[in-house]
């Protein structure tokens, strides 16, 4: 890893825009480094490069393979600790603040306004001492199965992250993604019980990206949802595979999938607007999505693999302000969807 941090040290002195990532289950940590301060903005997805995409439809910042240098790593390290961890606890006023949003969320659903909801908040915690090459190894070693990155652009900011949740990989007319919802604190158990609650949770991202693929797919299978592991919280997922048809491209894909309802509701639009009027502070690009666009930097194949920024922080001089949000259905509880963000926020906190 150290000619790697040397030369993410170089660019963070030189303001120049780097993104540092890993895979699920890979060792290889990638670094891509683009050569100058600007930024670049996707055109249709037509580029080869790193995106990084806000929650709101807007501009998709690309940092262009053919700018940038591209440097690996395989850092060995040490395995990850399973321990209880009780982190900096929450003020009681963004409780009440957050218990607040969710009972609203409920109410519009009782109301027939949307089926589901993702609502969430943002946390900022002091941060006096920040290293980044230790808090990065950490969340690599923790997180192993997640796809962990920091992303810098001098104009835009430094975010992290260890997401469990693959929005899209396509090469050619293949793809696959997944529907990953509903949420518990891992207890060391085999066996694990699903509310209802949960089931339905996941099941409305299920149903979403089968009826909405649809018309651009040839073929899609669907795995039934099993549970997995994402640090100390487990989620139910289905796995889909298909073919895209020629009526697809890539723009299409992305358009219908982002924002799945695992991060913002049903119906999407909807679901989209209350959330901008009710949150009550920008999400900017917690819960877009970021990944390798048209180039797979490990193969040098044509292939696109795009992850969503979940479990992750905005990184200010002295500050961390983590995000984490809980999809909010007509069994929601305030107070359990409240302990959900608090277990969600201990992601980026252990590692910090
Ligand atoms: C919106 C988040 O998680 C999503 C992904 C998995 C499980 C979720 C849930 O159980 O609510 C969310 O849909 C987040 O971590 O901030």
């Amino acid at each position: 890893m150290n000619s790697l941090f040397d030369k993410v040290n170089q660019h963070r002195k030189q303001h120049l825009p780097f993104v540092l990532y890993r895979k699920p289950n890979s060792k290889t940590v990638i670094g891509l480094f683009q050569e100058n301060d600007h930024l670049y903005f996707s055109k249709d997805f037509h580029e080869k490069g790193f995106v990084f995409a806000p929650f709101r439809n807007g501009d998709v910042i690309v940092f262009p393979l053919e700018l940038s240098s591209v440097k690996f790593a395989a850092p060995h390290l040490a395995s990850a600790s399973d321990e209880d961890f009780a982190g900096i606890q929450p003020d009681s006023h963004d409780k009440e603040h957050f218990m607040a949003l969710v009972q609203k969320g409920i109410d519009a659903i009782d109301q027939g306004l949307f089926s589901k909801v993702v609502l969430s908040r943002s946390e900022a915690i002091a941060l006096p001492e920040f290293d980044l090459e230790a808090v990065f190894e950490r969340m690599l070693q923790q997180y192993s199965t997640a796809f962990c990155y920091c992303w810098f652009h001098p104009k835009v900011g430094m975010w992290m992250g260890a997401t469990p949740e693959k929005l899209l990989y396509a090469k050619e007319n293949k793809f696959n993604t997944m529907a990953l919802a509903g949420t518990q604190p891992f207890q060391g158990n085999d066996v694990v019980f699903w509310q209802n609650k949960e089931r339905e949770e996941q099941e409305f991202v299920t149903h979403f990206i089968s009826e909405n693929l649809k018309d651009i797919t040839s073929e899609m299978t669907f795995s039934s949802p099993y549970t997995t592991r994402a640090g100390n919280l487990l989620h139910l997922k289905t796995d889909i595979e298909g073919v895209l048809n020629t009526h697809s491209n890539l723009k299409k894909v992305i358009d219908i999938l982002h924002p799945t309802p695992a991060v913002c509701g049903l119906p999407k639009l909807v679901a989209q607007s209350f959330i901008l009027e009710n949150e009550g502070y920008d999400r900017e690009y917690y819960t877009g999505f970021l990944g390798e666009l048209n180039h797979d930097f490990n193969t040098n194949e044509m292939a696109s693999d795009f992850y969503v920024n979940l479990r992750c922080m905005k990184l200010e001089k002295d500050k961390a302000h983590l995000y984490m949000g809980c999809g909010i259905t007509k069994n929601s509880h305030p107070e359990a969807e409240w302990e959900e963000t608090v277990n969600k926020s201990k992601t980026m906190k252990r590692i910090l």
